[in-house]
């Protein structure tokens, strides 16, 4: 399993999108969610409302009541979905699950009652039990197989990005009936914070949101599969799921503990061979239970479901009307045992001290912000606001969680990851911290956009540390782990939350004319921070590597977008005895002849020193280097060439140069990196951030301890050069003053790493200056007899 690629990338969705049956899943899906995160809200609003004039624990236990009933179904209850699952049709499930729960958030506001509240929002949960793997079901039904990942990641990215919406809507709603309350005869009594018309809009829009997701569910056309593939895992969705874990667990991580897989694997094998049986028997084998209820769905589903392209004359012939099993066996659904992950999941997590200080991390970032959303309502409330202020505090986390998850990891791109992760932790903490001690609703919702931010960031880069890290097996099951993890604790925190703050309740600490605030929920939050800044110091030591440069300057340089000069260290962290030069320029500059001179030099200076080239400096280079200086072939795109010179330079690194950087000689190579970024790159306008990634990885990271640019106006280099000119001189001249300026800026970026020379001058004065600043990076002579094995290396041609 290679990385995933990134959450919601454009293209990505647009592929999956484009298949008209999932977009209307999608649409189902959306509304769904937002219906979910709406009935969130309003349900911890309306408990709040209606506990108004009681005392503060009695409110925080209503508030928490509320939080339990939405949220503990998915996390105690996951077993009962594997029994529902596959019981009925799944579209019929989606449509019953979806209509069932617009019913019961319709009647909350008519009964006015915080029992019914409390009975109206469990059923709802267990509607959406059987819900959730319907809509997984239907997923594999009609996405094509090797669009199941991007469609199982664009549903997990849609069940979090409507939290935001619902947030917004949620607080628009409110202020409006607000505003309706306001202005209705006798509205200045009734503008109260509390008042139940205000979250009444919001259940109405989550009961309209079921219905739509409903009707947007009984269009979705009948699946139909091929009977070889195996069923998916779906992510699970909803409120009650992990993001990052979610969105990256690709669908294998709920059945991620060794029993689950190996069910897995076992039912995969015996559907592969029911389904065969299926084709045969016309679904006789179906459980005696199911059968009546599904051939009858059956014949519905036939009836309603339009007909393939190219099936419409088929079809229009009774004849040719087969009636297929509803449920062909090989989409059968297995739901994630959440609670059996949880117990199985400890053994295996935490295999080495990065992925340990990694998950202690993420453990402990997730319930802090849960945290946030169990203490939001109160909170607002506490500050002076209302239901609209509680809506944009929701969408204010979630929305600064996508965005860290989006951004964090470009913004601070050069840093390295296990300390974006640990700093990320820390200002999550501090802004927590920062929250609870600022008793302001505005610094409120900045303060917990920034937290949201910052644990979107340490999540997403978590994550991708661990598929880094882990190979496959372990990282299914560790992210499984997690996933089962955090979403209890998301239960536990949030409910656990206002029950805090109420026993800690408010202060108001005076000292002559000042006066503050202490707030039981700003307590809450503080708490959160508290606990999480010191597990992001010990986070931090668990991950860092260690020697690296002081996290100060690379955070500065990382802010700043520039890249650390870490090669040094870098050199010295893998302890190679040799040193490393490369010589760079244009055509004809004169790299060959300075190569030839300096070898000369250093070999009577008692060096072991291997002269060498790019491209074309091993066996298989050389046949690289033929292709791509072939003057015949001018078709070959620009991706391939940049990755054809990245092929040679792996071979060359890991052949010639590193081999003989350790035994300790100093290697000349004329042309490295540099030439890719300056020809591809700016040559061919190639993204240069992609030519450095795979040439990253193609150099196993080794990076130069000198390169010598030998500048020289490409005219003039050229024109020394005669004979035939290859592929790459025989380019227009635009072509070669862009890589010759971009040679430039690249010693411009890391002046200690570069000598940039004037190569109009005379050879031997160039030489001169190549030594003199070579000099100081020399280490001590080896004996002369080690100069038999260079002349084993390649050549530079004179
Ligand atoms: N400093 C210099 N001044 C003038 N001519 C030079 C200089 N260095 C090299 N040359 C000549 O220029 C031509 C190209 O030099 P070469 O070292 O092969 O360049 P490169 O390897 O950069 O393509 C050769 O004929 C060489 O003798
Ligand atoms: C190493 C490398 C070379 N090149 C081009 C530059 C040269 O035109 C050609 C190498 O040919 P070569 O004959 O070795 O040229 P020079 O003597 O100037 O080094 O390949 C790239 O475009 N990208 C690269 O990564």
């Amino acid at each position: 399993m290679s990385r995933s690629a990134p959450l919601g990338a454009p293209g990505e969705a647009r592929g999956v999108l484009s298949s008209k049956p999932f977009r209307r899943l999608w649409a189902a899906l959306s509304l769904s969610s937002l219906g979910d995160w709406l009935g969130l809200l309003t349900l911890l609003a309306l408990a709040a409302a209606l506990t108004a004039d009681a005392d503060p624990m009695t409110r925080a236990y209503a508030v928490a009541g509320a939080a339990a009933v939405k949220l503990a179904p998915p996390v105690l209850l996951s077993p009962l979905a594997g029994l529902l699952a596959d019981r009925f049709d799944r579209r019929l499930t989606m449509v019953v699950a979806d209509a069932v729960r617009a019913l019961l958030y319709l009647s909350v506001p008519l009964a006015g009652r915080l029992d019914w509240l409390l009975i109206a929002g469990f059923l709802a949960e267990i509607a959406a039990l059987a819900w959730g793997p319907a809509k997984d079901a239907a997923l594999t039904g009609l996405v094509p197989k090797r669009r199941l990942d991007q469609a199982t990641r664009l549903g997990v990215l849609t069940s979090y990005g409507t939290a935001p919406v619902a947030g917004a809507v949620f607080a628009v709603l409110a202020s409006l009936s607000w505003l309706v309350g306001a202005l209705l005869p006798g509205g200045g009594e009734r503008a109260d914070a509390f008042l139940t018309p205000q979250t009444d809009a919001a259940l109405y829009a989550a009961a309209v949101a079921y219905l739509a997701a409903a009707l947007t569910a009984w269009a979705l056309p009948k699946p139909r599969r091929s009977a070889a593939e195996t069923p998916p895992t779906a992510a699970p969705a909803g409120p009650a799921a992990v993001p990052g874990a979610a969105a990256e667990n690709e669908r294998t991580t709920p059945l991620a503990t060794g029993a689950q897989s190996s069910d897995n694997e076992a039912t995969a094998q015996l559907q592969t061979t029911e389904a065969a049986d299926d084709a045969a028997a016309g679904n006789e084998r179906t459980a005696p239970l199911a059968t009546g209820a599904r051939s009858s769905d059956n014949e519905r589903t036939e009836q309603f479901a339009p007909a393939p392209q190219g099936t419409e004359a088929a079809s229009a012939q009774p004849s040719a009307q087969r009636p297929e099993p509803a449920q062909p066996a090989e989409e059968r659904y297995r739901p994630e045992n959440l609670l059996r992950t949880l117990w199985q999941g400890g053994r295996f997590a935490g295999t080495t001290p990065l992925v340990r200080g990694l998950l202690a991390g993420m453990v402990s970032v997730f319930p802090a912000v849960a945290a946030v959303a169990g203490v939001a309502r109160l909170h607002v409330a506490s500050l002076g606001a209302g239901n609209a202020g509680f809506g944009v505090l929701f969408a204010a986390v979630f929305a600064g969680m996508g965005l860290g998850m989006l951004a964090g990891p470009r913004i601070l791109h050069n840093l390295s990851r296990p300390r974006l992760f640990a700093v990320s932790m820390a200002a999550a903490a501090v802004a927590l911290l920062a929250a609870g001690l600022i008793p302001n609703m505005v610094m409120a919702a900045v303060l917990v956009t920034l937290a949201g931010c910052a644990a979107g960031a340490a999540w997403i880069t978590g994550i991708t540390l661990i598929h880094q890290e882990l190979e496959e097996d372990i990282r299914t099951r560790t992210l499984g782990y997690l996933n089962a993890v955090a979403r209890a604790e998301l239960l536990v925190a949030v409910v656990a939350a206002p029950l805090l703050a109420a026993v800690i309740g408010d202060y108001t600490l005076g000292y002559g004319d000042l006066s503050y605030g202490f707030l039981g929920t700003g307590a809450v939050l503080l708490i959160a921070g508290v606990l999480v800044l010191p597990a992001s110091l010990i986070t931090y030591r668990r991950v860092d590597r260690g020697g690296e440069v002081a996290l100060s300057r690379e955070l500065l340089a990382a802010l700043r977008g520039v890249p650390l000069p870490t090669t040094d260290v870098q050199q010295e962290e893998r302890r190679l005895p040799g040193t490393f030069i490369v010589l760079e320029g244009g055509e004809g500059a004169g790299k060959s002849t300075q190569a030839g001179r300096l070898s000369v030099w250093l070999r009577d200076e008692g060096f072991e020193v291997v002269t060498t080239r790019e491209p074309g400096s091993t066996k298989l280079g050389m046949r690289l280097r033929a292709l791509l200086l072939d003057r015949e072939d001018t078709e070959m795109s620009a991706r391939a060439e940049a990755l054809l010179y990245a092929a040679d330079r792996a071979e060359h690194v890991s052949s010639v140069i590193l081999p003989a950087l350790r035994r300790g000689a100093i290697v000349i190579s004329d042309r490295y990196v540099d030439s890719t970024l300056a020809y591809q790159g700016a040559g061919r306008e190639l993204v240069r951030d992609d030519i450095e990634r795979v040439n990253e990885w193609a150099t196993e990271e080794l990076v130069p301890h000198l390169t010598v640019l030998l500048d020289i106006p490409p005219d003039q280099g050229l024109s020394r050069l005669g004979g035939t000119t290859d592929r790459m001189e025989a380019e227009s001249e635009e072509f070669h003053t862009r890589v010759r300026q971009s040679f430039r800026e690249l010693a411009e970026r890391d002046p200690s790493r570069y000598l940039v020379i004037d190569a109009r001058e005379p050879a031997e004065e160039l030489t001169r200056e190549i030594q003199r600043r070579l000099r100081p990076l020399l280490p001590d002579p080896v004996p002369k007899d080690a100069e038999a094995i260079t002349g084993m290396m390649p050549t530079i041609k004179e």
